[in-house]
């Protein structure tokens, strides 16, 4: 049978059968070798990025020349969260409009990533968050950013 935490189902868009992880309601087609495991590999998150002149890439879809100083974003970044944490905006809202990212189009949203893919002060930021919170403000070489973890 499967091997321990996983549970046999079968896809109601193609009757094939697949195996859910019954801990991170991860699925997946192939047949698991090993027991499920308990934490995801993975985590989701949404982020509003602001530029400034010594970020790697002083450039964005909003701005071609980025010459703004670190203090000055910081500042701008202070401002949205303040907003998204007095409920009078919603993050994906001001990311879609704000963000120096392209996951702007996206709401913000980065979707899954697993250790390793992104920026290291990214990375810990978003893992040392729940689901649903919302960093302080963090640095990377991309500039400073508000994260919010999504999954
Ligand atoms: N999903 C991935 N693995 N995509 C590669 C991520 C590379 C990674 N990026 C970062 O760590 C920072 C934090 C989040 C975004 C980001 C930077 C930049 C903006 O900064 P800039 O590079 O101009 O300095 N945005 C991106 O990369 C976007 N493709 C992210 C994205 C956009 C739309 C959909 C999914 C992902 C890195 N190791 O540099």
């Amino acid at each position: 049978d499967v091997p321990e935490g996983w549970e046999r189902k079968i896809s109601r868009s193609n009757n094939k059968e697949y195996f859910l992880n019954i801990y991170t309601k991860e699925s997946q087609w192939d047949m698991p070798t090993a027991p499920a495991k308990q934490q995801s590999a993975t985590v989701q998150a949404s982020h509003l990025l602001v530029k400034h002149k010594d970020s790697r890439r002083p450039s964005s879809w909003r701005e071609e020349n980025i010459t703004r100083s670190k203090e000055e974003a910081i500042k701008i970044l202070e401002g949205y969260r303040e907003q998204i944490v007095s409920g009078e905006k919603q993050f994906a809202e001001l990311a879609s409009q704000f963000s120096d990212c392209s996951s702007a189009k996206r709401g913000g949203d980065l979707g899954p990533f697993g250790r390793g893919q992104m920026q290291k002060p990214f990375e810990d930021a978003t893992y040392s968050l729940d689901i649903g919170e919302m960093s302080e403000i963090i640095s990377t070489d991309s500039g400073v950013h508000i994260i919010l973890r999504t999954a």
